[in-house]
């Protein structure tokens, strides 16, 4: 029986990047997002490469009884679930006094609620199926040190790397681990847009607002999607078995710690 991966956000950017490199590693792979037509994209060009490994799954992770049900989709196509990856995420870029009560739900019933949805849905499925797993989470390089204009951001990526070492402890006992992967600055639409805003916010270019985050990024450079893919895959695979709790830092295309 192959892993089943579940991957949220991974219509485009990172998760697109870690569905396709799990497929390459023999993975079945649940390809999530609120998107269908943006997954299907990314489950169509999987299957075309790995002949059914990939399956189109349209889910808001906001919303806890959509991720069940996708988990449960994805159960009754492929016949298990091994690794949850709780990628998606949504990064407004929020000067602290622009702040406001829509944006703080919106980034956080997203980024924080919906990976607590991932986890308890991959627990149960785990559960059913009478065997450990793994839970990877999608945190940051701004949760692991304060980036200006991403306060509400930031303070959801700082929480995810919470809530991965408590439930890693919480979750030990029954055999599944808990990591996150911290990327630095990768060339995403996410990124590209954070770049515009800031750069708008302060009159000046994208070039300008890329600066302001990827001046201290090692080896100073984006890092590309598939090499923060390359980390899960790791984080994904047997060989990291033993390993829980933990945040890995990519950055510059290479980990950190
Ligand atoms: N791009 C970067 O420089 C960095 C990204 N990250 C994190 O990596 C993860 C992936 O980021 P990117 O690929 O860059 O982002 P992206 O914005 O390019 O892609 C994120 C995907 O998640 C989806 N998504 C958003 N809200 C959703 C929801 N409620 N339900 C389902 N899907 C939803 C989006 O539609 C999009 O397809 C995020 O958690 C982000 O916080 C962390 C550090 C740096
Ligand atoms: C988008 C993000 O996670 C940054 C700027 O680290």
């Amino acid at each position: 029986m192959s892993d089943v991966a579940f991957i949220t956000g991974a219509g485009q950017g990172i998760g697109e990047a870690i569905a396709k490199r799990l497929a390459d590693d023999g993975f079945k792979v649940a390809v999530v997002g609120r998107t269908l037509s943006k997954v299907e994209r990314v489950a169509n060009e999987i299957n075309a490469v790995h002949p059914d490994a990939a399956l189109a799954v349209a889910a808001d992770v906001a919303k806890r009884d959509e991720v069940f049900a996708g988990v449960e989709k994805t159960v009754a196509h492929f016949g298990d679930l091994t690794v949850m990856i709780n990628n998606a995420g949504v990064a407004p870029t929020t000067p602290i006094m622009e702040v406001d009560e829509e944006t703080m739900r919106w980034t956080f019933d997203t980024n924080i609620n919906g990976t607590v949805w991932g986890t308890q849905a991959a627990v149960e499925a785990f559960k059913k199926a009478g065997h450990g797993g793994k839970i990877i989470n999608a945190t940051s390089q701004a949760g692991v040190e304060g980036n200006p204009d991403l306060t509400v951001y930031g303070a959801t990526k700082f929480a995810i790397r919470g809530i991965t070492q408590t439930t890693a402890k919480e979750l030990a006992p029954l055999g599944i681990t808990v990591n996150a992967f911290a990327p630095g600055i990768v060339k995403t639409p996410m990124m590209f847009d954070i770049a515009h805003e800031v750069g708008q916010n302060a009159g000046k270019d994208d070039e300008w607002g890329m600066a302001q985050f990827s001046d201290g990024i090692a080896l100073g450079r984006l890092s590309e999607p598939e090499e923060v893919a390359s980390a899960v895959a790791f984080l994904a695979g047997k060989d990291s078995n033993y390993i829980t709790g933990q945040t890995l830092v990519v950055d510059g295309g290479m980990v950190f710690h």
